[in-house]
């Protein structure tokens, strides 16, 4: 990372490229105590580890905001209409997004269903899809074809052990009355659902979605090597207090309460090389977040992309972690993933502290336009155009 405090700048060794097999998760923590002197930050090849990029007419809008910003790596999620269930339809998914931005690098999933066999699971591998996405049914945006139990699944979480695939859990139950489950509860209930599977495929690497509370961060961290988690921008921000009564806001799991929203800052700050940027950026249509009905509620799903690196480091800056930012955004979810940054593959990001600008009030135009994260509101870096 090149940082810069007025006229002085210095070259540090913080990324060492390397064409070799990952290394074990222990790098070396960054000096702290400079990060409010910082006006220029530059960062190799920055990946958003979980993102939705949809299909037809919203792909075609959304898939250049991941380059927009700042990001040249994309691991897509798979709830689409249908679900993307087979590997022939994970590379035509990929070729569709191809076609729209060749210049990222997009890793696909797999949406976990009782079609997938050990057998798709080995097709898929030697195809190069990367990850099997697990939604919880009804929990969330399109996850009526979501899983009920996960012991039915064990012989293809066996088969992605031995050919080294992803499993990505959204983590958290379904809500039912009967046991007291709730949004506000949902993530750490499912926090033995990921203790089990980590016990029953101690060397299957498991992620931990779009973690929200202080729970899930301790029991990540008291889980072994394979087992990471992913922290979106706006999780970083916002509380309930943020999301009750502001539609553009809620997304699943919703913001919790301001001791958890500490804990994802303090995990970070740590630079804890096994939790890293999964944006979870998931766009709808304007209509369909600020216009519910009764019968259809607001969808669930804020969208960051087009602003992500500024974004972050914004947020990261604010919580004095602004150092961590190259950790949290290339190096840790790179390493997990076996992406690590070569020669060939690394290309800087350079973003500058000119004066805050204000991020755009909407993308697109009539019933597709999206709103993004923080629209109308100030972000005080900005991407160099290069
Ligand atoms: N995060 C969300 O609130 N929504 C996501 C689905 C998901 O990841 O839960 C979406 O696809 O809209």
């Amino acid at each position: 990372m090149v940082v810069c405090c007025g006229r002085w700048q210095r070259e540090e060794p913080e990324v060492q490229l390397s064409r070799t097999e990952p290394r074990p998760f222990s790098a070396p923590q960054q000096p702290t105590g400079r990060a409010s002197k910082m006006t220029q930050i530059s960062i190799p090849s920055p990946a958003d580890f979980h993102v939705h990029l949809r299909q037809g007419q919203m792909a075609t809008l959304v898939t250049p905001h991941v380059r927009k910003g700042g990001f040249s790596l994309a691991y897509i999620m798979p709830n689409l209409k249908p679900p993307v269930t087979t590997t022939a339809q994970a590379l035509a998914y990929r070729a569709e997004l191809e076609a729209i931005d060749p210049t990222v690098d997009y890793l696909m999933t797999l949406y976990l269903s009782p079609d997938l066999t050990p057998e798709e699971i080995v097709k898929a591998k030697e195809a190069g899809i990367v990850g099997v996405k697990s939604y919880p049914r009804g929990v969330t945006t399109n996850s009526d074809g979501g899983i009920e139990s996960y012991e039915m699944y064990y012989p293809v979480f066996e088969a992605m052990q031995r050919v080294n695939m992803v499993l990505n859990l959204h983590g958290e139950v379904p809500s039912d009355a009967k046991t007291n489950t709730h949004i506000l509860n949902a993530e750490p209930k499912f926090l033995t659902h990921l203790h089990s599977l980590h016990k029953a495929f101690p060397r299957l690497r498991i992620v931990l979605e779009h973690a929200t509370t202080r729970a899930a961060v301790e029991a990540v961290k008291t889980c072994g090597p394979t087992v990471a988690c992913t922290i979106t921008a706006h999780h970083l921000e916002l509380t309930v207090d943020d999301w009750a009564g502001q539609s553009f806001n809620f997304c699943k799991p919703v913001a919790k309460f301001p001791d958890d929203r500490e804990a994802l800052r303090e995990v970070i700050r740590e630079g804890h090389p096994r939790f890293f940027l999964g944006s979870d950026s998931a766009p709808h249509p304007v209509h369909s977040k600020s216009t519910s009905t009764p019968i259809q509620g607001c969808a669930a799903g804020i969208y960051t992309s087009p602003i992500l690196l500024p974004l972050v480091a914004h947020f990261l800056e604010s919580f004095d972690a602004l150092d961590k930012l190259e950790g949290f955004v290339s190096t840790f979810g790179r390493r997990f993933y076996h992406r690590e940054l070569t020669v060939e593959n690394t290309h800087h990001v350079v973003m500058q502290k000119i004066g805050a600008h204000v991020v755009e009030e909407k993308y697109g135009a009539d019933e597709n336009s999206v709103v993004p994260f923080w629209a109308g509101k100030e972000i005080s870096w900005q991407i160099v155009p290069n």
